[in-house]
């Protein structure tokens, strides 16, 4: 005898006690934030942002995907998740430079942000790190594919106490994210260390100059951000964690490397990708 064919009644009991499981270990899961804010030491720092802690976890659950769901969807859902539990711990706000468009940074800070997370509108990426270094925990949002126009905006980096680069967005990159606008997450200094697999350097280059642009990717690097100024061009640059500042003032040496120190700016995990 053949097992008869579940009917839609059932199904949708199914459906019920999934949701149901899914929303009680939800619950579970903030019960389990509570006690980690005490361990964390939110409280004290104001800031419960741990973007190494994030990158691994978002890497994680795209490596796990599997089936009907949109990677899109998983990834998504645990944004707000993760997200709406780094708000609840310690609130903040996101703020975004939209001098090149709203809507993409709209899009990138509500996916990675969820809408709990209020989000300020800035017309330039100086007014987000001003934003964000005299908060408490606020996260700025700068746009990486700007070109020349956006100006050599990660010299607001430059200095101890100011603001540094935290994250890369999206966290799990690939052809067709519904919010993949390239993004670096900015805030101020992290008390604990965050990832370190990409470090971001400030540095002034005398030229433009190819030569330096083949030896940095060569080292695994790249060229992240470049801007006219009075006498040369500044530039962002990217080297894997792993290498020495002076290995990046080697390889950037035929540009003309100089006129004042190349300075760290931040860091982040490194990049991943899925598909394509
Ligand atoms: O692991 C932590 O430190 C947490 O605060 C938990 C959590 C999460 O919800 O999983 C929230 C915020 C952090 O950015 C990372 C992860």
């Amino acid at each position: 005898m053949t097992e008869p064919a579940p009917t839609l009644a059932d199904l949708r009991r199914e459906i019920d006690r999934i949701d149901e499981a899914m929303h009680r270990l939800l619950m579970e899961r903030g019960e389990i934030i509570d006690r980690l804010i005490a361990t964390k030491g939110t409280a004290q720092s104001g800031a419960a942002f741990r973007p190494d802690r994030e990158a691994s976890m978002m890497r994680a659950l795209a490596e796990r995907h599997r089936g009907l769901l949109p990677l899109d969807t998983a990834e998504g859902i645990w944004r707000v998740i993760i997200a709406t539990f780094t708000y609840v711990q310690a609130p903040f706000s996101v703020h975004a430079d939209i001098s090149g468009g709203d809507a993409p940074m709209r899009d990138s800070a509500r996916f990675h942000f969820g809408f709990t997370v209020p989000y300020r509108q800035h017309d330039a990426a100086p007014s987000v790190i001003a934003a964000v270094a005299a908060s408490r925990g606020d996260l700025g949002l700068v746009r990486l594919d700007q070109g020349a126009s956006a100006g050599a905006w990660w010299r607001r980096l430059e200095g101890t106490d100011a603001p540094k680069v935290i994250a890369r967005l999206p966290f799990i990159e690939r052809p067709d994210h519904p919010a993949g606008t390239p993004v670096l997450v900015v805030s101020r200094p992290l008390a604990s260390p965050g990832a370190r697999e990409v470090v971001l350097y400030s540095a002034r280059l005398e030229r433009w100059s190819g030569a330096a642009a083949e030896a940095l990717a060569q080292l695994g690097g790249e060229l992240v951000g470049s801007a006219g100024e009075a006498q040369g061009l500044s530039v962002l640059a990217a080297l894997p964690g792993s290498l020495s500042p002076s290995q990046l003032a080697a390889a950037l040496a035929p540009a003309g490397l100089g006129g004042r120190p190349v300075v760290e700016v931040g860091s982040h995990a490194a990049r991943f990708s899925v598909g394509g």
